[in-house]
């Protein structure tokens, strides 16, 4: 639980999905009570004793497989407070009128129930045999791993309490997912403060006023936006002392400029505005009707004189306007404030001290923190432990010491790379080999071979079949939540083999010698594999034609299927050296060749081209060189990027300053990546001199780049505030325009115009303007539709869309149920291509699709398709589309008869039969103009 509300959602813009390495070699505070509730609800039917169950393998996981150091916490004594509002969640879960029970007396604390109790001490004890540190919190377990946190003795807290960020931790892990390629759900306390603009006290006061584990009603009529509004408009040092204030009655809410409610109507001040200046009830600017018909409008300023009609919606931008608007904005501001701080002032004992007291308190355990010498972790307890797990879970020896073998194995290498100790991996096991490179969720192994003789050894661990057997007797099915891959073992000529999955760095610091064997046998395997193949090669090599390119959607189509292939290190899968055959496949040149044909006219190929060519670093993965614009993990964009104008936290902090959160409905995705907003500039040409319309600047991240490449922007932002933010951020070039309007409501071809009208003195001297856009997914389709037969005022077209769409735009073959009448369009109006993917790690918040850009170069009217009339045609192809499946002869009867219908397909070499999905704009053209023709 931890703060009221919905709190997590508030938070969910600013996770972090951290990867695989996250946390190795760093330490981990674990609430181990969050682990424990979590398991239990999770498989509680299922298997024996869950919590033991998955805290066994869930700690293996962390240790092993994610190189973590974790310390556990458990719960002390609960405050009295919040065993009265456990008690109150109990009777409201339970449906259980609360009223009509015995009210538990302030100030004593109740234990959680017995069996809760029991379940922690075993994993205790399990903890400690596994050789964990595990310490006991005064009150709260979240708000001593907060403390470990803040004062630097672990790098992360795991729990899912949102009250731990009020206890001061800066790193929190909500979740884990173990088998994905980024593991970790994390949220930084520096995010949300960049992003929401809400320091610890801001937090605190949040769940005062919204209610929290301590207590559950906060202040009658105050949710989390509420909350989260008023909040921001102290600082943090203020936050607590004016609810207190407010709280108490001690100073009326209007000394802090804050008028209350009843006040505002009767107030002088709200009524004595300012008179507004007079202003033309025509064009809407300053001035009269009548003065503008004397001496023409300064604003207006057209060439025959006369002021030119307001549009729906218009806002005058004089200093008096604006001034109006912002007192109008200020009062209104006012009047929220002072309803809030009535509501306060309403709520008996409020802020409860105690509770403020409990929250700020920095000391919430035995650990005093001065050293961090409580914190050892010691070797396993290894018989007591498999007695331990014998009698809960009935598991047998051998599976409890197989289970166990990746953790030994892993505290065998930490020695061996520490120390030079050179024992036997727990008096049985030797190192044998590095056996192979394996990839899983995108991360790199070793695989390890150990190897006992078991001629020499009694046998303490099974033979390969007893194991098996033993594995087959436990109670449980593997696939039950953090399962561990278990070794395998198998014997060979008198030993016995297991092999684990080991992190790279440590076997090469543990064994340096073995493993530099290893990668030059592989060296080795592979130079002569290559040289093989260079001979088959020879023999079957057929040139291709040099003047034969592949088309765009060949080359598409190539890559993707290339990335595929790429991709699939993802999943679980075994790489020995042909790994390397793999990444050779989708090497730079290789993919280079499917280019397509090179524009002399434009040169735009010949520049994405060289964009894409790899770095002069003879080491660069061929990933980096791939026609689809370099994944940002989400890591990466956030932290490599961090000190650009349009970084992970600057974008934050510009949404912070408007107080804006990103809103789904308006599709906002911010970009991330810079190299993408070059691309989209790039793809387009955009040069000193060109007018450029972008849809929905968002906090103006693109728009920076077209103005820097010398373009005149013209932006048509939905979102008031976020085109106010980029109108301050942008004014202090006269080279952008924002106007606050739906585009697919306005009307762009007289905006462009009038701006086409004052060209030269805005230094434009393109004869078209050209459109580039990151578009908000929900309106894609139909903006393409609007621009593309406006070739008479745009050049090209460059959008980002969502890649279904891009895709679906730009190849949808014939016969396929993609095609459709917008494909007819797209090819009847320009010239579209897919230039390269954007991966959705580039966006924040990030979508649930990746992107793609395209671009469409529009045709001048003299460039269509010779159809006699365009209405006539769209109109044909809206019908014969309309019965998808039916037969062109059917749908299109209402134009002419079936006859003659057939006829006319079969004179243009179709069969009598067609249906609409089988012809291509050309055939559509002929058809149109003989049926027109009848
Ligand atoms: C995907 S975001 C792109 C923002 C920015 N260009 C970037 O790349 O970070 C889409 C933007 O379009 C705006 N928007 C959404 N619907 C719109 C509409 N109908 N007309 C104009 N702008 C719109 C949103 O407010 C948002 O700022």
């Amino acid at each position: 639980m931890g703060v009221g509300g919905k709190f997590w959602d508030l938070l969910k813009p600013y996770v972090r999905n951290e990867a695989f390495d996250f946390l190795r070699n760093k330490r981990v505070a674990v609430d181990l009570s969050f682990w424990i509730v979590q398991h239990e609800t999770a498989i509680k039917d299922s298997v024996r004793n869950p919590h033991l169950r998955l805290t066994f393998f869930r700690t293996i996981n962390l240790f092993s497989k994610f190189g973590a150091f974790p310390v556990f916490v458990i719960d002390g004594t609960p405050s009295p407070l919040k065993s009265k509002t456990r008690i109150a969640r109990f009777y409201r879960s339970s449906g259980i009128e609360s009223s009509s029970l015995p009210v538990p007396e302030d100030g004593v604390s109740f234990e959680r129930n017995r069996a809760f109790t029991k379940c922690v001490q075993e994993c205790v004890e399990l903890l400690e045999l596994l050789g964990m540190p595990v310490l006991k919190a005064n009150g709260e377990a979240e708000a001593l791993c907060a403390q470990l946190n803040a004062e630097g003795h672990v790098d992360a807290c795991i729990t899912s309490d949102s009250d731990s960020f009020l206890f001061g931790a800066k790193c929190v892990i909500k979740s884990i997912k173990p088998n994905t390629k980024e593991p970790f759900e994390c949220y930084y306390m520096s995010d949300i403060e960049a992003g929401l603009g809400l320091k610890r006290n801001h937090l605190i006061a949040i769940s005062l006023l919204v209610g929290n584990d301590h207590d559950i009603n906060g202040v009658q009529g105050i949710g989390l936006e509420t909350a989260l509004r008023f909040v921001r408009n102290f600082s943090e040092d203020d936050i607590l002392n004016r609810l207190h204030e407010i709280g108490n009655k001690v100073t009326p809410p209007f000394q802090y400029n804050i008028k209350p409610v009843d006040d505002f109507t009767s107030n002088p001040e709200a009524s004595s505005q300012k008179a507004k200046s007079t202003h033309c009830s025509f064009c809407g600017h300053p001035g009269s009707k009548q003065s503008h018909v004397e001496k023409s409008c300064e604003y207006c300023s057209p060439p025959d004189g006369g002021c030119k009609k307001k549009p729906e919606g218009f806002k005058c931008d004089c200093l008096s306007c604006h001034e109006d608007r912002e007192e109008k904005e200020r009062k209104k501001q006012e009047y929220w404030l002072s309803k809030v701080c009535s509501k306060i002032a309403m709520e008996p004992n409020f802020p409860n001290d105690e509770l403020i007291r409990i929250y700020t308190c920095d000391s919430h355990g035995s650990f005093t923190g001065k050293n961090d010498q409580c914190l050892t972790w010691e070797s396993p307890k290894f018989e007591l432990l498999i007695d331990f797990l014998v009698f809960h879970q009935h598991w047998i020896p051998s599976y409890v010491r197989q289970m166990l073998f990746p953790m030994l194995s892993t505290i065998f290498l930490r020695e061996t790379a520490n120390h030079s100790i050179k024992s036997l991996l727990y008096g049985q096991f030797d190192f044998d080999s590095v056996d192979r490179v394996k990839i899983r969720q995108g991360h790199k192994f070793y695989v390890v071979k150990w190897r006992k003789d078991v001629s020499l050894m009694c046998s303490a661990t099974p033979s390969s079949d007893e194991s098996n057997r033993d594995i087959m007797g436990v109670d449980e099915s593997i696939s039950l939540l953090d399962e561990l891959d278990a070794p395998m073992i198998h014997n060979d000529g008198g030993c016995q083999y297991l092999l684990t999955d080991e992190n790279v760095e440590l076997v090469h610091a543990a064994f340096p010698e073995e493993v530099n064997r290893f990668l030059r046998g592989k060296e080795l395997k592979e130079s002569k594999r290559k040289k093989s193949a260079g001979a088959d090669e020879l023999i079957l090599e057929t040139p291709k034609p040099r003047d034969v390119q592949l088309n765009i959607t060949e080359f598409y189509r190539s890559t993707k299927v290339q990335l595929q292939a790429g991709d699939e290190e993802g999943s679980a899968k075994d790489y020995d050296s042909h790994s390397d055959e793999r990444n050779n496949m989708t090497s730079p040149l290789h993919l280079l060749q499917y280019l397509p044909p090179i524009s002399t006219a434009t040169g735009t190929n010949q520049r994405l081209r060289s964009s894409l060519l790899p770095p002069n670093n003879p080491s660069a993965s061929p990933r980096d060189s791939y026609p689809y614009i370099k994944a940002c993990s989400g890591t990466t964009a956030r932290s490599e990027k961090r000190n650009g104008p349009d970084d992970y936290h600057a974008i934050l902090k510009a949404l912070n300053s408007k107080g804006r959160f990103p809103r789904k409905s308006l599709g906002q995705h911010y970009m991330l990546n810079s190299e993408v907003n070059e691309q989209l500039s790039m793809a387009a040409e955009v040069k000193e001199g060109d007018l450029v319309l972008e849809i929905g600047p968002g906090t103006g991240s693109l728009t920076n780049v077209l103005i820097n490449a010398g373009a005149y922007v013209l932006a048509i932002e939905k979102d008031p505030h976020m085109a106010a933010l980029v109108s301050e951020r942008f004014a202090g070039t006269n080279r952008f325009k924002v106007i606050s309007e739906d585009f697919l409501k306005c009307h762009i071809r007289s905006h462009v115009l009038s701006i086409m009208e004052s060209a030269k003195s805005l230094n434009i001297n393109s004869t078209y303007a050209k459109v580039v856009s990151n578009l908000p997914f929900n309106i894609s389709t139909d903006v393409v539709k609007q621009l593309l037969p406006m070739g008479d005022v745009f050049s090209e077209v460059v959008l980002l869309l969502q890649e279904e769409t891009a895709v679906r735009l730009v190849e949808s073959s014939l016969g396929t149920p993609e095609y459709r009448p917008i494909n007819i369009s797209v090819n009847f109006y320009s010239d579209p291509e897919l230039n390269f993917k954007v991966p959705r790690t580039n966006f924040f918040p990030q979508p649930n699709v990746d992107a793609a850009v395209v671009t469409f170069r529009l045709k001048r009217a003299e460039d269509y398709p010779p159809v006699t009339s365009a209405k006539s045609f769209f109109s044909m192809i809206n019908s014969a589309f309309n019965g998808k499946r039916k037969m062109l002869r059917k749908s299109l009867q209402h134009i002419c008869s079936s006859t003659e219908i057939e006829n006319a397909l079969e004179s243009i070499g179709l069969p009598a039969t067609s249906r609409p999905g089988e012809l291509t704009v050309d055939d559509f053209v002929k058809l149109h103009n003989l049926i027109m023709e009848t």
